[in-house]
């Protein structure tokens, strides 16, 4: 029996930060985010948005885009490292949304849970329903991977932010894909990028520190949750090409496969925490499957090879044909952490699509990546109906219709400065408020749906 994805939804907000926009603000050189990271757009959230109405608008999408019951879906588990709670899950603030639409007490027996590790969560919540679909072939599951990648302002991360959700359908014979059980993984405990809860001094505190917890930690300093992370840029790329080329070579001995295993895959999708990530690290594993071709190039040291090799013909035609087609989407949104091997997936089809290529049956690489850190390389098969899931999803016009912010506007979102939205929301849903008042309900989050 197969397993995977029937369908799937997204939803990204409509607000852009032109990339040239933020690299004058900042005074860095437009071609090295453009050329060298290959960032185009920022997709940011609007006052009235956050982790939960992305989730819960792209899950609403998806229920009605396949027609389904509430009663028909078993489980929803969201894969985010942006929740707004450290007990409550984004999830049961899902179900709440969706019942207030689709009836009251109508999810009361689905399953709901969130699952966290940084960018890798939602590939956990995916392949924890795929084991659950394998054993209850007629149940369906929702799994939604959503995110904002928010960075401190002038920040090394600030050019790749960016937020979004996708959420899919998980079933028995799906029309996407299927995946097969082997899954490589491999994990270190690091801290590469983290949010902790931490000492800030009472002076530095911005409106952007959402959650504040008084804790009295000491006289001038208070603990607090910041949505930011904190991170080390280089040290996290390194973190990630060693999970990644570790679990690419756990994978083979789990799917019992040796050789070339790339070669086997049409397309190569990979978690973009900006766009060129993938080209730009995929080299290590394509140097260690062609030491012939990493030997032959000219270089001093083992990195100039590597660096020359990156730039040889072989490689620059599979970045072409594996990679690219994932990188659509990535670099006119952003990281969208949870969702982006996703986001990356959802373009590469959308892009076959519009081609159209013939991608039944293909093979398709998966390599996630999660910071703290986990990787995870697996394969999926591409269904006979692909075509015609995938015309429902219009990723690329959604994204052209998106409209662009200015700077000022951009830092007063940032900042929380903004009280009004700069689109007013229309058939989505909202955060309405946040509880101030009645203490035993204090920070709770109100949601409504728009007319
Ligand atoms: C990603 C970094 C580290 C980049 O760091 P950086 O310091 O901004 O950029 P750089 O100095 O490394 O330069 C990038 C490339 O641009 C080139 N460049 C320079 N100038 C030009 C020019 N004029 N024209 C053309 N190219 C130019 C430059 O040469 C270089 O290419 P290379 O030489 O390495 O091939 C930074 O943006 C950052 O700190 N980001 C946040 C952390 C991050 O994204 N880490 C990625 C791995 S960890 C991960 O994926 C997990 C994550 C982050 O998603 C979180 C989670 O799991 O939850």
């Amino acid at each position: 029996m197969k397993v995977g994805i029937h369908s799937i939804a997204f939803d990204i907000p409509q607000l852009y930060l032109p990339i040239t926009t933020l690299a004058e603000a900042r005074n860095i050189e437009a071609d090295k985010l453009i050329k060298g990271l290959g960032l185009l757009k920022m997709s940011f959230p609007d006052v009235h948005q956050d982790v939960v109405t992305m989730a819960s608008n792209a899950a609403l999408k998806l229920i009605r885009q396949e027609n389904i019951k509430p009663n028909e879906i078993s489980r929803i588990y969201v894969g985010t490292e942006s929740g707004v709670d450290s007990s409550k899950p984004v999830g049961s603030y899902v179900l709440s949304n969706l019942e207030s639409v689709l009836g009251e007490g109508s999810f009361r027996n689905c399953d709901v849970v969130d699952l966290t590790f940084a960018c890798i969560g939602a590939v956990d919540a995916l392949q924890n329903c795929l084991d659950y679909i394998r054993l209850n072939p007629t149940k369906k599951a929702i799994v939604i991977a959503s995110d904002n990648a928010k960075y401190d302002l002038n920040s090394t991360g600030e050019y790749t932010q960016g937020a979004g959700a996708i959420a899919m359908l998980i079933t028995a014979n799906p029309n996407i894909l299927s995946f097969s059980n082997a899954v490589g993984v491999a994990t270190e405990g690091v801290f590469d990028f983290f949010k902790p809860r931490r000492a800030v001094s009472k002076a530095t505190i911005t409106t952007s520190d959402e959650n504040p917890e008084w804790q009295g930690v000491l006289e001038n300093e208070i603990a607090i949750y910041k949505e930011q992370p904190v991170f080390d840029g280089q040290y996290s790329n390194q973190c990630y090409i060693n999970r990644i080329t570790e679990a690419y070579e756990h994978f083979k001995t789990e799917s019992e496969q040796q050789g070339k295993i790339y070669e086997n895959w049409t397309n190569i999708l990979m978690h973009l925490p900006y766009c060129f990530q993938g080209r730009r690290t995929f080299i290590e594993i394509f140097a260690k499957e062609n030491p012939e071709l990493l030997a032959a190039q000219i270089g001093e040291t083992d990195k100039d090879k590597l660096k020359a090799l990156a730039k040889s013909s072989e490689y620059l035609s599979l970045v072409q044909a594996k990679i690219q087609p994932s990188e659509i989407a990535s670099g006119q949104v952003g990281n969208i952490y949870t969702g982006s091997i996703f986001l990356g997936m959802l373009s590469t089809l959308c892009y076959h699509y519009q081609q159209k290529t013939n991608l039944a049956h293909q093979k398709l690489g998966f390599i996630a990546y999660g910071s703290g850190s986990k990787s995870k390389v697996f394969e999926a098969e591409v269904a006979t109906e692909w075509q015609s899931a995938i015309a429902k999803v219009k990723l690329f016009e959604a994204l052209e219709a998106c409209q662009a912010i200015d700077f000022p506007t951009y830092e007063k979102l940032h900042k929380k400065e903004l009280k009004t939205a700069v689109i007013q929301p229309s058939k989505e849903f909202y955060l309405d408020s946040i509880e101030k008042e009645n203490p035993v309900l204090i920070g709770a989050r109100y949601y409504k749906y728009g007319l």
